[in-house]
């Protein structure tokens, strides 16, 4: 696992990594490139530097599939805060992306568990996850895994916890009457089961949820430290969020990324196997592969 730590959340690294992940893929319609992707405030400048290079001629979205992790039960799906009105008006609406391609859960769908199964279902028909793109809560859960989630968890209905319910209502008037309490996500195993991740975290309020992901074992009360078994992971944070690390921590993924840096002989987010001519030895500095 990486840990790349900026002073700023440097969204448009993210997205010109994703664009050279699609680009080097090559997407077909029958082989199109599967991209999982989160809502919140994280992503937003990602999604703005995506719109920006495709409306540069950069990045098409022609060939891409996308699955979103999570959708409130009960909104209305045209609600303001819906996450659908969110990835379309962040995202979808500004790109050549095809509306057939877009898998994001009805939370208004008649059976929940039946939609949970088809989205499951529907994953597996496009070969899987190729990126998922996630953001965490405060609570360390990833898309909404709450504390308690089994690490092998599918997509489902589950429970806002309490903490979770209280951050989210600055999307509702900040009433937390108005903010549902339940949603359709992703399980822990959907995400884990893509063939990379990367996830976003910034902010001084996810320093705890940081700090126990990647700095204590893998444990359901902060599901995002399943990532810690992942083969392919990254996580983007700025300075605040790595308040509650140990100094050496920080010290270590910098230096890290200082020699990954060197070596590749270019400033890019760290993510790509740009490494060609050099095999650098031990673990989060090899050749992309991020273990
Ligand atoms: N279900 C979503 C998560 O998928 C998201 O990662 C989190 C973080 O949001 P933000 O980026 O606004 O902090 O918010 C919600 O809880």
């Amino acid at each position: 696992m990486r840990l790349i730590i900026r002073d700023n959340h440097e969204a448009s690294r993210i997205a010109n990594y994703i664009k050279e992940r699609i680009k080097q893929f090559n997407p077909t319609a029958e082989r199109p490139f599967v991209l999982g992707l989160p809502t919140g405030s994280s992503p937003v400048g990602t999604y703005k530097h995506l719109v920006r290079l495709f409306k540069a001629g950069e990045l098409s979205f022609e060939h891409v599939v996308t699955f979103n992790m999570d959708e409130y039960v009960g909104l209305p799906r045209d609600h303001r805060e819906s996450y659908h009105t969110f990835m379309w008006t962040h995202l979808f609406q500004h790109v050549d992306i095809k509306s057939q391609n877009v898998h994001i859960l009805d939370g208004n769908a008649p059976d929940l568990d039946e939609e949970c199964r088809k989205y499951e279902e529907e994953i597996k028909k496009v070969g899987g996850i190729e990126l998922f793109l996630g953001g965490i809560g405060p609570d360390g859960h990833i898309a909404f895994n709450e504390p308690g989630s089994s690490l092998k968890s599918r997509t489902r209905v589950k429970t806002l916890a309490y903490e979770t319910i209280i951050a989210n209502a600055r999307f509702f008037d900040g009433d937390i009457n108005k903010v549902p309490k339940l949603a359709l996500t992703v399980g822990v195993a959907t995400v884990m089961e893509s063939r990379e991740v990367a996830i976003l975290i910034t902010g001084a309020h996810k320093a705890v949820a940081l700090a126990k992901c990647i700095e204590e074992g893998v444990n359901h009360m902060w599901t995002v430290s399943a990532i810690q078994q992942h083969p392919k992971a990254v996580l983007v944070c700025d300075e605040d969020a790595t308040l509650e690390l140990h100094v050496k921590t920080v010290k270590y993924f910098k230096s890290i990324e200082h020699v990954h840096q060197v070596l590749i002989g270019k400033e890019n987010l760290g993510l790509q196997g740009g490494v060609k001519s050099v095999k650098p030895t031990g673990d989060s500095h090899d050749n992309g592969d991020h273990s």
